[in-house]
């Protein structure tokens, strides 16, 4: 236990087992029991943290499938929010895939079934002008991360109205599990505009506004009021865009980025894991990066965003962003980027090249002959047998990356790569896939997923209060990230540090984007001189505390 001031709002008696954030049911001493009305309404016996724990434990094992693990878990964060962070915290391998994708993707297609009770705020448009009075109503007043999205499109599954839900809170689980941010400072968020999901609008559990997506001015305004209200509301929040649709993602990032604390995870954190991830791959291969050749499927805001950061770690390797630009090419449903297209969007444009126009993806990988293939596409099994078949013919060891989320929406299985390059792919996904048999060897594929980026970056920003946040601070995330990585790792193929030891991975990615923010002037408070200390002293611990 740890001590602490008595809070001067300290609930008492069932008030207090109702409150998440101080409740711990059983393990309330003696002392505690009498001085705060909690005698009679707990039974006798005094548990300690373990045992409350092992309960869980003994609980989870009886469900047999992982949503109702989901469900289970997202129940007891409502009850007692210190021991849903010690569960998840005390396996991270078992647990991500159940708090977070995929588990969390199935919750969100069906979220208006299995809610309940609401975890964050909800700004339908239909309350336009009254955002910063909203905000207000939530029962915290030192907010430091906003996750917002608008449910149109959640992981690879597309629109899911206020459904997608499930997805911020879930990011922001993994800030505390993964990084200590305190709990207490996160604030999940839903922009209501709608939904153009045809089932959801027939479901009568969902619980959105039942009308067609509005967009254009109107949305934009009521997207600025957001912006600004939050300014005004929770002066020292940053604002993670999550799992918005090209159209707005894009703009959204570029109208904000100079303007207030913000980044968007699709666009700058998955880039930050693929190059955290091709460091790692070249560090493997003993390649220079500057030689590397990719080739996207999905030219939206996570495949510009990828190709966009690549773009910059290649001159900082030397090379001219002309020369960079080179070695990146898309492809998306129309074919490969080339200028001749008439129908990019400006955000694409900087990645279509003076080239023939070509629409078959493994005739673009003969002709290109790339490094890596990066799958963001949210085309399930896109990458087929001729597909990984060519990549292995032009690479001894070719960079296979299916990026798309859910595990049902990857391009490829982690089995698929393997077997169909005779087992040299180097492999990461974005949703986990169990290790696979090839022969005699036992292949562990990595996991791709932005829980290695935005989380650290994550803690950097909150220790340091950062005003911005900078494509710099993804990189250096993304060089640490790939520098954890240890030479026995890469000898069993793996590109990302083991998921189990994620928190002081964090730590160390955590520091070195610090140290990135101090550098740009980018703080708000005063420069340390033991970094780490400072950092591992503001983070949270999911421990309870002594309450008198
Ligand atoms: O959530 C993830 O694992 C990656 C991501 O942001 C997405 O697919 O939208
Ligand atoms: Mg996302």
């Amino acid at each position: 236990m740890t001590k602490g001031p008595l809070p001067a709002d300290l609930p008492r008696g069932m008030d207090l087992l109702h409150t998440p954030r101080l409740n711990k049911g059983t393990a309330f001493s003696e002392e505690e029991r009498e001085a705060l009305g909690l005698v009679g309404l707990l039974p006798e016996g005094v548990d300690t943290e373990e045992n409350r724990l092992r309960r869980v434990m003994l609980q989870l094992d009886k469900k047999s499938t992982d949503m109702g693990r989901y469900i289970f878990l997202q129940s007891l964060a409502d009850n007692d929010r210190t021991l849903f962070y010690k569960a998840i915290m005390s396996d991270p391998v078992r647990f991500m895939p159940i708090v977070y994708t995929p588990t969390v993707g199935e919750a969100c297609r069906t979220y208006g079934h299995i809610m309940r009770r609401p975890k964050g705020i909800y700004l339908s448009i239909n309350r336009r002008g009254r955002v910063a009075e909203i905000l207000r109503n939530w029962p915290e007043k030192d907010i430091r991360f906003i996750v917002v999205t608008d449910g149109e499109r959640i992981l690879g599954l597309g629109d899911l109205g206020t459904n997608g839900m499930g997805i911020p809170i879930g990011k922001l689980n993994l800030y505390t599990a993964c990084a200590g941010v305190p709990p207490r400072m996160a604030l999940p968020v839903m922009i209501d505009v709608g939904t153009n999901n045809e089932a959801l609008l027939r479901d009568p559990l969902y619980l959105g506004l039942r009308q067609p997506r509005v967009r254009g001015p109107e949305y934009d305004s009521f997207l600025d009021e957001f912006v600004t209200a939050v300014q005004e509301v929770f002066p020292s929040c940053c604002i993670q865009f999550e799992d918005f649709a090209n159209i707005n993602a894009v703009p959204l990032l570029q109208r904000y980025r100079d303007k207030v604390c913000c980044f968007n995870d699709d666009i700058q954190g998955t880039a930050g894991v693929a190059v955290a991830g091709i460091l790692a791959a070249l560090r493997m291969t003993g390649k220079p990066l500057a030689e590397q050749q990719f080739l996207f499927l999905g030219a939206g805001s996570a495949g510009t965003g990828i190709a966009s950061l690549i773009v910059q770690v290649m001159q900082q390797a030397g090379l001219s962003e002309a020369e960079a630009r080179q070695r990146c090419w898309l492809f998306d449903v129309n074919g490969l980027l080339v200028e001749s297209r008439n129908d990019l969007a400006s955000f694409q444009r900087p990645f279509a090249h003076a080239a023939p126009p070509a629409n078959d993806f493994v005739t673009a990988i003969e002709s290109l002959k790339p490094t890596g293939i990066i799958g963001v596409s949210a085309v399930p099994r896109a990458f087929n047998q001729l597909v990984i078949e060519a990549m292995a013919r032009l690479n001894e060891r070719p960079i296979i990356f299916p990026y798309s989320n859910p595990t049902s929406h990857a391009e490829c299985t982690a089995e698929e790569a393997y077997r169909w390059s005779e087992g040299r792919a180097i492999f990461a996904s974005g949703s986990p896939f169990p290790p696979v048999r090839l022969g005699d060897r036992t292949l562990i594929p990595g996991q791709g997923n932005n829980v290695y980026i935005f989380p650290a970056v994550g803690l950097a920003v909150f220790a340091t209060e950062a005003t911005r946040v900078t494509d710099q601070m993804f990189i250096t995330a993304a060089r640490a990230v790939a520098a954890q990585v240890s030479e026995a790792d890469l000898a069993a193929g793996l590109i990302y540090p083991p998921l189990s030891g994620i928190l002081e991975a964090s730590i160390h990615v955590a520091v070195d984007v610090a140290r990135t923010i101090f550098a740009a002037g980018l703080a708000r408070v005063d420069e340390p001189a033991d970094l780490e200390a400072f950092i591992r002293s503001r983070m949270w611990q999911a421990h309870y505390r002594q309450l008198i």
